[in-house]
């Protein structure tokens, strides 16, 4: 049952997006006390099925005992494992505007081993405020504390025109991972990597399938609505 730290990397990027919801799933288990749970109940309870499941968790070296199913914490943890969860992930939020608040004032992030070591705007009057007991700076002190405070995860919550600068200062300062929030494409060098979030997106993917279903149950007025 245990995973081989050297298997991560032949992970495939599909079964990587599916860990989390699997992460969450087991996690609400062992809240509930539940100590072993069958490959068809996990996949149902994520919503996906057991024959995907069996082959995602086997990218782990994860199979389970027949007739008994997976450990809920052993695999929770094998999963942890396998998304780096179980070292400590120093995360820095540039843009402590609306977002960036709600960002570092989620309390999820610690529980899953992210931890956050700077808060960054460049707006005076947010200076030497204290957002979970961490104090919001200049981005110019950004080099000074990433000396004593090394970050690995450096989050963009500033407005689109000031994304690609604050990308810049980050990979300058050595910084290699990039969560995006501001609604622009980044450049950055080979080795960094950026992952956007982009809920206007997800939200007109939604609106595209609403759209479709309306259609498939013959609403003439929105197919109205929609052309004009
Ligand atoms: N991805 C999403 O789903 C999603 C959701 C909401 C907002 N957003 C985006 O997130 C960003 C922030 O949204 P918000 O509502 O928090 O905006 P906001 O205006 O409340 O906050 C932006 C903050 O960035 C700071 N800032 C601007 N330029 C800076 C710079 N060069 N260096 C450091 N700090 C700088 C500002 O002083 C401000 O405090 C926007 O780009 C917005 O479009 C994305």
């Amino acid at each position: 049952m245990s995973a081989d730290p050297n298997l991560r990397r032949e992970i495939p990027d599909a079964t990587v997006a599916r860990l989390p919801e699997y992460l969450r799933t087991l996690s609400r288990l062992a809240e509930d006390g539940v100590l072993s749970v069958s490959s068809e109940e996990l996949a149902a309870a994520v919503g996906v099925r057991s024959a995907q499941l069996r082959k995602d968790l086997s990218h782990l070296g994860s199979y389970g005992v027949r007739g008994v199913g997976y450990e809920v914490e052993t695999l929770a943890l094998e999963i942890s494992r396998a998304l780096g969860l179980t070292e400590d992930w120093p995360v820095a939020i540039v843009g402590m505007g609306n977002l960036g608040h709600a960002l570092a004032s989620y309390s999820g992030f610690v529980t899953k081993g992210f931890r956050i070591v700077g808060l960054f705007d460049d707006d005076p009057a947010l200076a030497g405020q204290h957002v979970v007991g961490v104090p919001i700076r200049p981005l110019a002190d950004l080099p000074a504390c990433q000396v004593a405070d090394p970050v690995s995860i450096g989050v963009i919550a500033t407005p689109a025109r000031a994304a690609q600068a604050v990308c810049d200062s980050l990979v300058a300062v050595g910084v290699t991972s990039i969560l995006n929030f501001a609604p622009a494409v980044l450049t950055v060098p080979e080795g960094v990597d950026v992952r956007r979030v982009d809920l206007s997106t997800e939200l007109q993917i939604l609106a595209f399938h609403a759209q479709r279903k309306s259609l498939a149950a013959g609403d003439g007025d929105l197919r109205s609505v929609v052309s004009q």
